[in-house]
């Protein structure tokens, strides 16, 4: 467990206002660590605050990534997911063409519970304190209102509703619509959709916005979700099959779209799966990097999360456009998504790669032709 970092964390421990800590040292040594430029701890007993936030790089523009609001077990766990979370924004945006650089905070905390106006207020003072090093946006735990409720405080906040790009969410459906079609054309060689099977886990905003275009091109949906509102309501409107719980794993689809949880492809699910295809919108829906490699020993195309799902992220940059935030200049942007992992499936039949590995090299190449 945590030695470095456990006595910094306890010492702030009674500090009554926000003090925060460059702690990129100390966690050099942890998994998920890859030449992060900068990791700060703030920390504010009073007003409930421990915020990590995680730049992995500027190469390409100011870092860019939502802040997410979740009770990790540990401080440990909370920093490994920054980091985490901070280097795929840097594929993410880098591989989206976009002239931004990446980096997320974390926020250990229960939304549902802890999340109160203070440790808002001492999260905005963190981020003004850092100077517009980091540049925030929604992510789970955090809402607009949460987003507006901090740009009204801080500098840096992307996606509030006045004046910024506001929901992402129908652009990450937009996306991972095109990148599913694009994924059905390479397996194919058509991605006409009627009668194509497709598995939707997650009828949230863009599981929901996903079954719509898929229903209106005449794909053929089975879904799952928590919420069994949700699934009537698919079932009425798409005609949708209704599975509960794991079974859509297993569910008799050709393409199988992710669009709730992490994780969710793994050594325990991969050998369920039937679908030909995996692309839909969760992140990092790898459990390991070997995952990848069981998706391919099944046959099984894989469309890398932070390249179908990069809509959100699109739209956000649009706000970094000369001449303001346009709406109409995102979905052209959101379009290339397609073409982006047509490249993407091309290079890994070439290579004998796994598509996550060939993304993350692409990226990589990216990055790495800015820093010369
Ligand atoms: N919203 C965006 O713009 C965006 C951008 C990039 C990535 N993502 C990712 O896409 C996914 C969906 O995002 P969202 O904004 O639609 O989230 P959301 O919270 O609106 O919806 C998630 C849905 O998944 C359901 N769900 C949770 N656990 C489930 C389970 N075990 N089985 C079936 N359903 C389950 C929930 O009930 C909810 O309806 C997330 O992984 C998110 O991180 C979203």
């Amino acid at each position: 467990m945590l030695n470095v970092l456990e006595p910094r964390h306890q010492k702030l421990a009674g500090a009554t206002t926000l003090e925060i800590t460059d702690i990129t040292a100390d966690v050099a040594r942890l998994d998920g660590f890859d030449r992060h430029e900068q990791v700060w701890l703030g920390r504010d007993t009073a007003r409930g605050l421990t915020a990590i936030v995680s730049i992995h790089t500027t190469v390409l523009g100011p870092a860019l990534g939502g802040t997410r609001i979740w009770p990790h077990v540990s401080f440990e766990a909370g920093v490994i997911d920054a980091l985490r979370l901070s280097r795929g924004m840097t594929f993410k945006s880098a591989i989206a063409g976009l002239p931004l650089g990446g980096g997320k905070a974390v926020i250990i905390a229960d939304a549902k519970k802890d999340k109160t106006p203070a440790m808002l207020e001492a999260y905005a003072e963190m981020l003004n304190k850092l100077q517009g090093q980091y540049i925030t946006a929604e992510d789970v735990g955090m809402t607009l209102a949460d987003a507006d409720f901090l740009a009204e405080r801080a500098p840096n906040v992307s996606g509030t509703t006045k004046g910024g790009s506001g929901n992402p969410s129908p652009f990450t459906a937009q996306g991972t619509f095109v990148g599913l079609k694009a994924a059905l054309r390479h397996r194919t060689g058509s991605d006409a959709l009627s009668g194509v099977r497709v598995g939707v886990q997650g009828l949230g905003s863009v599981g929901w916005s996903l079954c719509e275009k898929l229903h209106a091109e005449g794909a053929v949906l089975t879904v799952s979700d928590l919420d069994v509102v949700r699934t009537a309501r698919a079932a009425e409107k798409f005609g949708a099959t209704v599975v509960s719980g794991d079974a859509i794993l297993s569910a008799d689809v050709d393409i199988f779209a992710p669009c709730a949880l992490g994780g969710i492809l793994s050594a325990e699910t991969i050998p369920q799966l039937k679908a030909g295809i995996v692309a839909g919108a969760a992140n990092n829906q790898l459990a390991t990097a070997e995952d990848g490699m069981r998706l391919v020993e099944r046959g099984i195309l894989y469309a890398p999360d932070y390249v179908i799902n990069a809509g959100g992220v699109i739209n956000v940059a649009a706000e970094m456009a000369e001449g303001g935030y346009s709406v109409g200049a995102v979905s052209p942007r959101v379009e290339k998504i397609a073409d982006t992992l047509a490249a993407i499936f091309q290079r890994a039949d070439r290579e004998g790669r796994t598509t996550d590995a060939v993304a993350e090299t692409m990226a990589r190449e990216i990055v790495e032709a800015a820093r010369k």
